[in-house]
Formats: structure tokens, C-alpha cells, sequence
């Protein structure tokens, strides 16, 4: 199976052109490529398919097999595939995924992508739809109880599901400890996506994520965008902000007269390689 190893701000997937390649069960191919000893080593797999409703399609698997609904680092990445690699020749796509269809612009330099600007859509605040359990017709500041102690959440879905908790010192947390606690919490019937967040001031916040399947990963693009709209629900923060990511920054804005959330950031290629079954 050839492949292409690629990167946004650090969140890397393996990813297969599925217009020459076909892959039987991709759910185990994304647990064994993920793997950074004995595999490819990235933080999940995603087929970039033809679709019959937008330019392409994006089917995207975290590292333990559970496929994600969207993926904001990895959406960018496809764009600078199917562009770089000759797919089409256009700067304006638009890409399936099982979070609705996503409108992208490609920023090209020397032939090739160097920026993509994506409409992430409307964010989804109703507990029932991101999932979470929940009284009240939103999850804004809300109180949880993870691991004995009191935390305080903001449920956004950007396709996908996410809690955002403000706190003063992202840097010493034990996110290893309290990452799984969140993801696996009985209020998160689908599990969730943590984003722990720290604003530093009404442009900026800067954020460490445990994803749903990954662990911790240097970005996520879903996760920058639910935390921008977590800032902006809570007072915090303007409509646009610079997420600071550990893998580099993410330019975030929320359209609040079009209701939509625009991200804009980095796709790189790391390698392109075969990958031969044992
Ligand atoms: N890293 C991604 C999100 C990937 C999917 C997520 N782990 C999930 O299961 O929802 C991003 O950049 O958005």
C-alpha cells in the first residue's frame, strides 16, 4: 500500500490515495500503521476517497481504530494531497466527511499548497447532538466531576465531539491522568475530545488537547475551533483568536452573522512510503 505521511502543526496521519488504493478494514490498518514502534507511527489514518456529493471525500481513523467524524488538521492536509499530488487543479474544494461537507481554500505557492483557510461550519452547542448528558439546553461553564475533583466545562461539536476546560496552568497538567477520565466519563456517551485551555488575553488562548482514540496530540484543528467558540460563549475572549497549539498556532474566527467557523493553518508533507503486510 503506498502512502503519504503528513502533518498539521504536528497532528500526523498516514494517509492513502483510495483512487488507486483499497483498503479491506480500515479500522485495523489505522491501529497498526498508528503504531510508532512496530508501525508507521502517527496519530491515526485517513483515505482521501472520490465522493459522489462534494470534490473528494475524507475517511479519517484515530490510532486505536475508532473512526472521528472530522478532523481539522487532517481536512487541511487533504487539500495539499489532492492538489500537490495532481488531483485537481483547483485553489476552492470542497470535502465529505461524516461531520457534513467542508468548504476549503488553498493558498498556492511555487505549485504548491502552503496554507488552507477551511468553513468548519456551525458549531452545535445542544447537548443531545454532541453527545452529552445534560439538563439544560446548552453545556456552558458546567460543573463535572472528574477524577474527585470539580472541573468546569463548555460542550461544543464542530462534526465531532468536544468539552473545553478553562484553567491558569495547562503546562503542569497531568494530562495522561485526567485525559482518559474525561474521554471515558459516563456523561460522554460517544467519549469526548478534552481541550484544557489557558486565555492569555482577548485574541489568544493557548490549549493542550486529549483526543478521543489518539491521547495526547500536538493539535487539533476540531478542537482549536471548539475552543474559540468555548472563549467567545464565556465572555472571554473576541470572534477571531490565535489558538497556540504545542505544534504551532491556528487562526480561529467565529462568523457570528453567518453562524460559522472559519480555521486557517499549515498542511506539510513528511514522506511518501509503501507499506508492506507482515
Ligand atoms: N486531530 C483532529 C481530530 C481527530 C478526531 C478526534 N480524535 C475524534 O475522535 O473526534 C483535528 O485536528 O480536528
Amino acid at each position: 500500500m503506498e502512502f503519504t505521511k503528513m502533518q498539521g502543526l504536528g497532528n500526523d496521519y498516514v494517509y492513502v490515495n483510495c483512487f488507486k488504493e483499497k483498503i479491506e478494514n480500515p479500522s485495523e490498518m489505522a491501529v497498526k500503521v498508528s503504531d510508532r514502534h512496530f508501525g508507521i507511527g502517527s496519530d491515526g489514518l485517513i483515505l482521501i476517497k472520490p465522493s459522489e456529493v462534494a470534490d473528494f471525500e475524507m475517511e479519517m481513523y484515530n490510532a486505536d481504530g475508532s473512526r472521528g467524524e472530522m478532523c481539522g488538521n487532517g481536512i487541511r492536509c487533504v487539500a495539499k494531497y489532492v492538489y500537490d499530488y495532481g488531483l485537481t487543479d483547483k485553489t476552492s474544494i470542497s470535502v465529505e466527511t461524516l461531520g457534513g461537507i467542508k468548504y476549503l481554500d488553498l493558498t498556492v505557492e511555487h505549485g504548491k499548497v502552503t496554507l488552507v483557510k477551511v468553513d468548519m461550519g456551525t458549531p452545535i452547542l445542544k447537548p443531545e447532538l454532541i453527545p452529552i448528558v445534560a439538563k439544560g439546553e446548552t453545556v456552558i461553564d458546567e460543573p463535572i466531576m472528574v477524577g474527585g475533583k470539580e472541573y468546569h466545562m463548555t460542550g461544543v461539536s464542530m462534526g465531532n465531539p468536544h468539552d473545553v476546560v478553562f484553567m491558569d496552568d495547562i503546562k503542569n497538567l497531568e494530562i495522561e491522568k485526567i485525559g482518559p477520565l474525561f474521554e471515558n466519563h459516563e456523561r460522554f456517551p460517544n467519549r469526548i475530545n478534552t481541550e484544557f485551555v489557558n486565555v492569555i488575553d482577548r485574541h489568544t488562548a493557548q490549549m493542550r488537547v486529549w483526543e478521543r482514540g489518539s491521547g495526547e496530540t500536538l493539535a487539533c484543528g476540531t478542537g482549536a475551533c471548539a475552543v474559540t467558540v468555548a472563549c467567545i460563549l464565556n465572555g472571554l475572549t473576541e470572534n477571531t483568536v490565535t489558538v497556540k497549539l504545542l505544534g504551532g498556532d491556528l487562526q480561529i474566527e467565529w462568523d457570528r452573522e453567518k453562524n460559522t467557523v472559519y480555521m486557517t493553518g499549515p498542511a506539510e508533507v513528511s514522506f511518501d512510503g509503501v507499506w508492506k503486510e507482515k
